[in-house]
C-alpha cells in the first residue's frame, strides 16, 4: 500500500505545505551536476565519474538563480534530506510539467534506512529553465518487506 502525502512528509525535510500532494512529497531541485569522466560498474563494485556542478552564477543570462539547461544528460541533487522509513521502499517520478516539457527524471529504488538528499538523471529532451529550489520530482513511500536495512556508500550523502 502506498502511504498518503501527509505520511512522506514526516519523512522529509525541510518541507512546505505546497510541496505535500495526496500521495506523495514533491521534491525540488537543489544543485545540476555534469559529468566529466566516464564511471565505471564492475561486478565487486562501481565508481561515478568525475563531475562539477554547473555553476549558477557564470551564466550569462538572465536570473541567477535559474538553471538554463540545454538538450542533455544531469544529475539532479535534491533540496530535501530524505529518510525511507524501516518497513518502506521509496520510488520517485518526475513532476508531470517537468514531463510535458520534454524532460525527464529518471530514478532507482529508494531502500528502506537510506538517509540522504539523492539524486536523479535529469533528461533534457528539449532546453528548458529551472529555477533552483523549484519542485521537480514526487517522492512516494510503499509499504514493503526487508531483511537488512540500507547501508551502502551513498547513506548520509549530501548531509555534510
Ligand atoms: O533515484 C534514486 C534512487 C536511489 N537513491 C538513493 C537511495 C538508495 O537507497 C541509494 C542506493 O541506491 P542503490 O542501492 O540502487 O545503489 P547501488 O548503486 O546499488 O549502491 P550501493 O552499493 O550503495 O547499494 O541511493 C537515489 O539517490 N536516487
Amino acid at each position: 500500500m502506498f502511504r498518503s502525502g501527509t505520511f512522506v512528509a514526516e519523512h522529509v525535510s525541510p518541507t512546505t505545505a505546497d510541496q505535500v500532494q495526496p500521495n506523495g512529497v514533491d521534491l525540488t531541485l537543489d544543485v545540476v551536476f555534469e559529468q566529466l569522466e566516464p564511471g565505471r560498474i564492475g561486478r565487486d563494485g562501481k565508481q561515478v565519474g568525475d563531475r562539477v556542478a554547473r555553476p549558477l552564477e557564470e551564466l550569462e543570462q538572465k536570473d541567477p538563480d535559474t538553471y538554463y539547461l540545454p538538450q542533455g544528460a544531469y544529475v539532479a541533487r535534491y533540496g530535501e534530506r530524505i529518510e525511507i522509513p524501516e518497513g518502506h521502499v521509496g520510488f520517485v517520478y518526475p513532476r508531470s510539467s517537468l514531463m510535458r516539457n520534454s524532460c525527464m527524471l529518471n530514478t532507482a529504488v529508494w531502500d528502506a534506512g537510506y538517509q540522504g538528499r539523492g539524486e536523479g538523471l535529469l533528461q533534457v529532451h528539449h532546453d528548458i529553465e529551472i529555477e533552483r529550489g523549484a519542485r521537480i520530482a514526487q517522492l512516494v513511500l510503499a509499504e514493503a518487506g526487508h531483511e537488512d536495512v540500507y547501508d551502502g556508500s551513498y547513506q548520509g550523502e549530501g548531509l555534510e
